[in-house]
């Protein structure tokens, strides 16, 4: 695959971007969070880009082919690569708030049984785990971190609306989680992102290991 590069966007900036996602991709996928080329990355390169893996790509074999340039309307530029099945669900979140630089998607097997044993629920209410400080703004064990269980569709509009609802009710909103699919979180950097990744998928082990124990 080869990919051109718009007068405005300099070689160097996309090519650390794509190292950076190759780079993260292949610790979640050796943390075992991509199994069987799931999941999906991007960072963004300006206003108007970003940089995503192209589909089914294995995720922890990642070079610099197989991140591609998009626009935020989620189509691609200056390539004939196919951008990830899920690239709506990235441009969302760099459309609705210009100061994010990175989305993460995993599935893995917390974050899977997780959504299904949370989906009739329809959200997961984190409280009183200090790791909750991990998510940006969160200043104490004590606060309120709600993460959303939305329904899994093939249909991504369907999946953005129910985002945009959720976000156009006031309600804050740093990951969520798709009933048997995954979890999406952000951050304004790689860094922020990842952070907020390993300390939600901790959180959420917490919250299945209660839930075992109070069972048996
Ligand atoms: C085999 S996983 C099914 C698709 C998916 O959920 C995913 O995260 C990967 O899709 P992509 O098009 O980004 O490779
Ligand atoms: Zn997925």
């Amino acid at each position: 695959m080869s990919q051109t590069l718009p007068g405005t966007i300099p070689a160097s900036l996309f090519e650390a971007c794509a190292d950076t996602i190759a780079e993260t991709a292949r610790e979640l996928a050796a943390l075992g969070w991509t199994p069987a080329t799931s999941s999906n990355f991007s960072m963004r390169i300006d206003a108007d880009h970003a940089a995503i893996t192209v589909s089914g790509r294995h995720k922890g074999r990642l070079g610099r082919e197989d991140i591609m340039l998009i626009d935020l309307d989620g189509h691609a530029v200056g390539t004939d690569a196919r951008p990830s099945a899920e690239t709506a669900l990235h441009t969302q979140i760099y459309r609705r708030w210009p100061q994010m630089g990175a989305v993460l998607h995993t599935h893995s097997r917390t974050q899977s049984v997780v959504s299904r044993l949370f989906a009739g629920d329809g959200v997961i209410r984190l409280q009183g785990w200090e790791l909750q400080k991990a998510i940006t703004g969160y200043l104490t064990h004590e606060s309120t971190l709600d993460i959303p269980v939305f329904p899994n569709t093939q249909h991504m509009p369907d999946l953005v609306a129910q985002v945009d609802a959720w976000l156009d009710a006031g309600k804050p909103l740093h990951a969520y989680l798709i009933d048997g699919h995954g979890i999406y979180t952000w951050g304004r950097d790689m860094a922020e992102a990842q952070r907020h990744l390993e300390a939600l998928e901790f959180l959420l082990g917490c919250e299945l290991d209660l839930r075992k124990s109070r069972a048996s």
